[in-house]
Order: structure tokens, then C-alpha cells, then sequence
């Protein structure tokens, strides 16, 4: 039982080698598995995101492709510093000997262990795509006494980045007794423009306390080259990058660069938004914080409209963020997003929903997300075209509330922050590099940078969830415009 990293000098991605496989699979898998990347655009525009970059295809003995045996079974695999660096030694996992995992049964996870991306199947439907199980393995690519790693924070603030970092620290010492951790301060640009602070577990020992970042953050100005001298400079082995879809896009243009000079340093990405938009996992941290403290700005909002005559209250939210603090409130009236447009007038309009509420409840109150209604307002606030630094469109009049996003992380998402910090250190230590972290059906995934930058997350008006935020508001749908 064997699943093994074969060395690939031109893939990124590895080829899985399968001579038997565990007997809970119904089917053995082909002898080898070749991956290649074969992606698919769908317009920003488009609602359903759902797509496959990756395609199996079986290799017989010989390593020719073959097209028997294959149940549909697909692994969409991370990278391994093997695929370039085929003769770096390996050393026992320090784990072996921690106190903490003495007593437990399964230390480190098996090489065999992949996730189901779709959980929902039919019989006799293909096996479909997984990812790498994240957890600690057996042997690990760094010497802890080798290892200098580095934490970088980049895009926008989101409740737990601070967890995130703590958890890095402390993990990386306490289980695996690395004493050389950097923060690049800044961002990016920090890499080369900025000083570091050296972190240790008694610097961050309180941070999780606390919102935004301790080291900082910022949006474009990243030079790829010169982050890749910087951490060649510095002796940098590991780099840890929390942030967005756009980091996460830097980190693989990081990964990239490393792998072209053939360095030995492992590049690990957290993914962080606060709108829950990142691709395949099932959501990112801060998330459930970031809806709590909606609930707190909905319930203000509510408490003003109430206490005034015909009070009318629109409280301004980001992404998923305005469709779940809506379906968990019961204060709203109505959910606006931009992938359900609007219309005002009219019958089923707006207006007339407005009116009829104000008639009923003497009050009303309207959820309004980041990006909706943008036919509506005036060109006066910001250019249509306007960028910010990274290069992200700027929507008009968009003032989200950003109290919710500069709150520290509850206790749900401090737990989760624990995980994927504790997930990308032994993803790491293994070898994998140009990966990204999360959950996957509720398991932690090693997952490839492209895949979850591929698209983001929109709510699909086809899917059942925006039905019962509407079955739950009793708002209109807009889908039938009489002109
Ligand atoms: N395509 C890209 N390639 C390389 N780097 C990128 C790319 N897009 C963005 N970046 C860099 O990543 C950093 C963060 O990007 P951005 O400001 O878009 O935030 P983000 O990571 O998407 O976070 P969020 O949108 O959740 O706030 C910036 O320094 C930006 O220059
Ligand atoms: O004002 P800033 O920091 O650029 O952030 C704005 C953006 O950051 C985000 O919170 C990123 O998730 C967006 O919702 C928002 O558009
Ligand atoms: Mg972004």
C-alpha cells in the first residue's frame, strides 16, 4: 500500500504511483495517475463557477496512457519540492517523540489519504475529483534546526489574521522546535521595503486578542523577483502568506519563481477573505466573526427604524457576508446582492416592497451587498473603471461596514485559525509547497494555489440557499420585470 511522490522535473504537479490501494476503495487505482493541468475560463459573470482544471488519466505499467480502469478518480495534487529537488534528504518527523501526540493512535496521516471534493454522489456516478489530506507526515524535508521561516499578511483586514499568525509561531516551535521565524512587515513590499520582527511564541502570545494584523498589511506594489532575492537573501526556507485571491495568486507566481531557481523553501498559503468567496473550501476564517458582528449592525440598524416613524435603514455588507447575517437575523426585510439584479419601480419593484413593509411594520430594513445596485448610483463617487493598488475594480459608493472586520476572531474561527495554521506548518515540513490550506467538507485539503484562485465564490440564484433566504425574508425575486 504505497502512494508514493515520484520525482517530474517539468510538472508541478506529482504523479501518484498505486500499486494496491486501500481495500475501502471499491476499485483499484490505475498503476499510475498522470495529472495535467487543462483549464477552463468561465465569465466573471456567470453564476455557476463549478469547474474542473484537472483530468486523470490512467497510464498503464509502461507509463503510456491508457483508457481502462478508470473510474472517474481524479487527484488534483499539490506540489512536492521532490519534483525539482529529487534528492533532498528526508528526517523523522519530530512529532514522533512530542508529548502531545504520545498517546495518539494515528500521528501522522496516511500517504493514501484524499478527500472527496463532491460528497454527494450517485451510484455508479465517477469517483470525481479529491485533494491531499493535510496533516502531519512521517518524514519531513527541513532539519528543525534548518528551518527559517517567514509570515507574510497581504490584502484586506479580516477577523483572525492575528490567530493565524500566533497559531504559525507556536506550531512551527512548540511541535516542531523551529526557533527562526520572521514577520515581513507590510505586506508584499515588506519583503524588500520594510524591516522584519523576529516572532517567537512569547511576542504572540496574546495576539489572537486582538483585530487587523500586528504586522501589518497592503495592497499591490509586490515585485515577484524581488520577494524571491529577498527570501534567497535572508536564508528564508519556509514562507507562510496569508491573504486573499490576489495573495494567494502572488504566492503562486512565488512558488513559481522558487521553483525556477530550484530552492530548497517551501511556500504555503492561508487563504483569508472576509466575503467567504474563496473557491472549493467550504469557508474561509474570520467568516463566522464577520456575520456575528453583522448581526450587531442589523440589530442597530433595527433599533433605529423601530424607534422613528416609517424609518427606513440599509446596512451596507460584503459578499456572502449579507446573505448569511440576513438568513441568520430575521430583522431584514430585504437582501440585496449583486448577482440578483433590482429594479425600483414598478409592480414587484423595490419601491412598492418597501412601501407595502413600511405599511405593515411601520419599519423596514434593507441588507444591501458590496457590488449590488450599481446601475443605481451616481458616477460621482468614484470612476467606473477606478483600481485600487492591486488592481481590484472599485465599486461605487461602497462603504461596507467595516466594523466587522476589524473585530478579533471568535472562539469557532480561533479553532479554525489553529487548523489551517497547524495544517500549512506540516503540509511544509512534509515538502509540499505552492499549496494553500482549508477545509474541504469539513476535512483539512492540501489544495493547489490555482484552483482556489481559478473563480471566485458567487451566490448562485440556481442553488437552494438563495431560495430560502428568500422563503425566509418573503422578499420579491425581481425575476418577473413588467416593462
Ligand atoms: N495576479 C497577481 N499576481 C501577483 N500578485 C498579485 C496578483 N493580484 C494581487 N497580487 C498582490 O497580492 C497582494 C494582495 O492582493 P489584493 O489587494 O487584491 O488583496 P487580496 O489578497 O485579494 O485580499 P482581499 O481581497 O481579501 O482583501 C497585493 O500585494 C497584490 O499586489
Ligand atoms: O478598503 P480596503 O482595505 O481596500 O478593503 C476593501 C475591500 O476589502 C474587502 O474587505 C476584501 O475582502 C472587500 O470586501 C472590500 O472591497
Ligand atoms: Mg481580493
Amino acid at each position: 500500500m504505497d502512494l508514493s511522490l515520484a520525482s517530474s522535473s517539468n510538472s508541478h504537479f506529482s504523479r501518484i504511483q498505486t500499486s494496491t490501494f486501500s481495500p475501502r476503495f471499491h476499485k483499484p487505482l490505475p498503476f499510475f495517475t498522470n495529472f495535467t493541468y487543462k483549464p477552463k475560463t468561465y465569465s466573471r459573470k456567470s453564476l455557476i463557477t463549478g469547474y474542473y482544471p484537472i483530468r486523470a488519466q490512467s497510464l498503464n505499467q509502461n507509463n503510456t496512457p491508457s483508457d481502462d480502469d478508470d473510474d472517474g478518480f481524479v487527484l488534483e495534487d499539490v506540489p512536492h519540492l521532490t519534483n525539482y529537488l529529487p534528492d533532498l534528504p528526508t528526517y523523522p518527523n519530530p512529532l514522533e517523540s512530542s508529548q502531545a501526540y504520545a498517546i495518539v493512535k494515528n500521528t501522522f496521516v496516511s500517504p493514501e489519504d484524499v478527500l472527496a471534493y463532491q460528497i454527494v454522489v450517485q451510484k455508479g456516478s465517477p469517483r470525481g475529483v479529491h485533494f491531499r489530506r493535510a496533516g502531519p507526515r512521517e518524514k519531513v524535508y527541513f532539519k528543525p534546526e534548518e528551518v527559517r521561516a517567514c509570515i507574510v499578511t497581504c490584502g484586506g483586514l479580516c477577523p483572525g489574521i492575528n490567530t493565524v499568525i500566533r497559531e504559525i509561531v507556536c506550531g512551527l516551535n512548540i511541535m516542531y522546535g523551529v526557533n527562526n521565524i520572521l514577520g515581513i512587515e507590510g505586506g508584499y513590499r515588506g519583503f524588500y521595503s520594510r524591516n522584519t520582527m523576529e516572532l517567537s511564541p512569547k511576542i504572540v502570545n496574546d495576539i489572537h486578542k486582538r483585530g487587523g494584523t500586528i504586522l501589518q498589511t497592503s495592497r499591490g506594489g509586490q515585485d515577484t523577483n524581488k520577494i524571491v532575492d529577498n527570501i534567497q537573501d535572508r536564508g528564508i526556507n519556509q514562507v507562510y502568506i496569508i491573504g486573499g485571491d490576489g495573495t494567494q495568486k502572488g504566492a503562486a507566481a512565488i512558488y513559481k519563481e522558487v521553483e525556477k531557481r530550484r530552492l530548497h523553501v517551501a511556500v504555503a498559503g492561508i487563504p483569508k477573505t472576509i466575503d467567504n468567496d474563496i473557491a472549493v473550501i467550504d469557508k474561509s476564517f474570520g467568516f463566522d466573526t464577520a456575520v456575528e458582528e453583522a448581526q450587531r449592525a442589523i440589530n442597530a440598524a433595527h433599533v433605529e427604524v423601530e424607534s422613528v416613524e416609517n424609518g427606513v435603514g440599509i446596512v451596507k455588507l460584503m459578499g456572502f457576508i449579507a446573505m448569511f447575517a440576513t438568513l441568520a437575523s430575521r430583522d431584514v426585510d430585504c437582501c440585496l446582492i449583486p448577482e440578483s439584479p433590482f429594479y425600483l419601480e414598478g409592480q414587484g419593484g423595490l419601491f412598492e416592497f418597501v412601501q407595502q413593509r413600511l405599511k405593515e411594520n411601520g419599519h423596514v430594513v434593507i441588507v444591501l451587498a458590496e457590488g449590488a445596485g450599481q446601475d443605481y448610483l451616481s458616477g460621482s463617487v468614484n470612476a467606473p473603471e477606478e483600481k485600487d493598488a492591486s488592481g481590484n475594480r472599485l465599486l461605487l459608493d461602497i462603504d461596507p461596514t467595516y466594523m466587522i472586520r476589524a473585530v478579533p476572531s471568535n472562539a469557532s474561527d480561533n479553532i479554525y485559525c489553529t487548523l489551517l495554521a497547524q495544517s500549512a506548518i506540516h503540509g511544509a515540513m512534509a515538502g509540499y509547497t505552492g499549496f494553500t490550506v482549508g477545509p474541504v467538507n469539513s476535512r483539512h485539503a492540501y489544495i493547489p494555489i490555482g484552483r482556489v484562485t481559478e473563480a471566485t465564490n458567487v451566490v448562485k440564484l440556481t442553488d437552494r440557499m438563495w431560495a430560502r433566504l428568500l422563503a425566509s425574508t418573503n422578499q420579491p425575486t425581481f425575476l418577473n420585470k413588467h416593462e
